[in-house]
């Protein structure tokens, strides 16, 4: 028996199946966020600690990113990145840590002038105390982090100390995946296949 449609009604199909193609694997925001922080850390020429950070605002957006590096002008060559127990000087002065602008703080600068209350920082290490102030103040609510390796420096249970008055939660984030991979290779190896097959086609 047929149905008529009043005004109100749409006809659906109930048996109709949707083929959805959609992949399984794609990633998800949170391995999205960190690996883009990750990625960031690839760009720090620091031998020992390459660190990376990424902040999100509410709506998923990356706001800014930034990585352990001397300041704009401050030649790598001509700046050391040595520290006082690589033994090679004992003058503050020919040590990284003079100089180094860290991850976050960097994110934090490059953010604009963009608003960052109410976001989210994504680091791949704990932030310092000198960052969480800049953290505190710049209204970031949220911190994940990858590693808490400095955990027992004071610089480092300073900056919690920090947050938990500031009421900033942070929690050390977990990927629900083993990696990432970004196969430059592949791509190429692919671009070529197709164009072969083209030609493979015309002939
Ligand atoms: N939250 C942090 C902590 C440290 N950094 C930077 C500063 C140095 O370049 C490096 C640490 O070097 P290490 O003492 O491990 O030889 O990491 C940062 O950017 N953010
Ligand atoms: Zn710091």
């Amino acid at each position: 028996m047929s149905q008529e449609l009043n005004g109100s009604q749409t006809p659906t199909n109930p048996a109709k199946e949707v083929v959805n193609l959609k992949r399984k694997d794609y990633l998800n925001w949170d391995d999205y966020f960190m690996a883009t922080a990750l990625l960031s850390a690839k760009r720090s020429k620091d031998p020992s600690t390459q660190v990376g950070a990424c902040i999100v605002d509410t709506q998923k957006r990356i706001v800014a990113i930034g990585y352990n590096g001397f300041p704009r002008g401050c030649s790598d060559d001509a700046f050391s990145w040595s520290k006082p127990s690589d033994g090679i000087s004992t003058d503050p002065l020919e040590h990284k840590y003079m100089y180094v602008v860290h991850a976050e703080a960097n994110a934090i600068l490059n953010s604009n002038g963009t608003s960052l209350v109410g976001t989210r920082l994504y680091t791949t290490l704990f932030p310092c105390n000198e960052c969480a102030k800049l953290i505190i103040q710049s209204g970031v609510k949220e911190v994940y982090y990858m590693s808490d390796k400095y955990a027992e420096k004071p610089t480092f249970r300073g900056s919690k100390r920090m947050f938990d008055a500031a009421g900033i939660s942070y929690k050390r984030y977990t990927p629900t995946r083993k990696q990432v991979i970004i196969n430059f290779d592949e791509i190429i190896q692919e671009e070529l296949n197709i164009s072969l097959d083209m030609k493979a086609l015309k002939m």
